[in-house]
């Protein structure tokens, strides 16, 4: 089952959909001890500093962050998702003395700048830092060219039936070298949420949401929502879904 949840603006996404993480996390642990949650890059960050940052429900010594992709880039750099991270979010955390999360990055002493032979290992070893069976909850960022982790139209990595994290270096989107969660993972992961806004992305959820047939990844991440427990969601904007024709609600 497929949801949209739409909003008129960031902020109320930003509350609802905290709202949202902090039902799973304590249907979590209720039952055990730790959250798995992985994060994608993009305003997502921006959307979880305005609404979980100073939310007293957010129980972040019990979450193990990850990424839903990651660019091969050192983690101090512009580009890196753990930065935009770890600048919004970790570090506003610490100034407030809080006990911050766990957090599991790319191994930055594996990357090499003109060699990418090591980056199937960096793949590969954050591959094994992963719980065997899924994350309880991820959250997904969608492109205008209708990309989510780093899973691109066309690219051969949507069609990776072995690998549960792969590496690319030919993202058509900078930076070129990057690892993503392969739809093998997200597919034993316990809920999908989407976050999409703006204009930008009518033209994709279009497809994605009238087109049965579309090839684009964000639609075949719709297509797990048979497999996922906690099924697939999406958090938008109007603007993102305006015209299109689709069953909206509010979380
Ligand atoms: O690695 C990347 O290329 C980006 O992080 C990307 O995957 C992002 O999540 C989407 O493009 C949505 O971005 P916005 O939410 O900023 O529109």
């Amino acid at each position: 089952m497929v949801k949209v949840y739409s909003y008129k603006d960031n902020d109320a996404i930003a509350k609802s959909l905290a709202k949202f993480i902090i039902a799973q996390q304590d249907s979590v642990l209720a039952t055990r001890d730790q959250f798995n949650i992985a994060i994608s890059g993009g305003s997502l960050v921006n959307i979880l500093t305005k609404g979980l940052l100073d939310n007293k429900d957010i129980n972040w010594s019990k979450w193990v962050i990850y990424f839903s992709d990651e660019r091969i880039v050192p983690l101090n750099d512009k580009d890196s998702n753990f930065g935009a991270f770890e600048k919004e979010v970790l570090a506003p955390l610490a100034h407030h003395g809080k006990i911050g999360p766990t957090i599991v990055t790319i191994n930055e002493s594996l990357i090499h700048s003109s060699d990418h032979s090591t980056d199937a290992k960096i793949a590969q070893e954050y591959e094994s830092k992963l719980p065997v069976n899924g994350l309880d909850l991820v959250l997904l960022g969608a492109g205008p060219d209708g990309h989510t982790c780093s899973l691109f139209p066309g690219h051969k990595l949507l069609n990776e039936k072995t690998l549960n994290v792969a590496s690319l270096d030919d993202s058509p989107k900078l930076p070129p070298r990057r690892i993503t969660l392969t739809f093998k993972y997200l597919a034993k992961c316990s809920t999908l949420a989407f976050v999409a806004t703006g204009a930008s992305k009518q033209a994709s959820l279009k497809d994605v949401f009238e087109n049965s047939e579309s090839k684009l990844p964000c639609a075949l991440v719709n297509k797990l929502a048979n497999d996922v427990k906690g099924g697939v969601c999406w958090f938008v904007d109007d603007a993102a879904v305006e015209g299109i024709q689709i069953e909206k609600s509010q979380y």
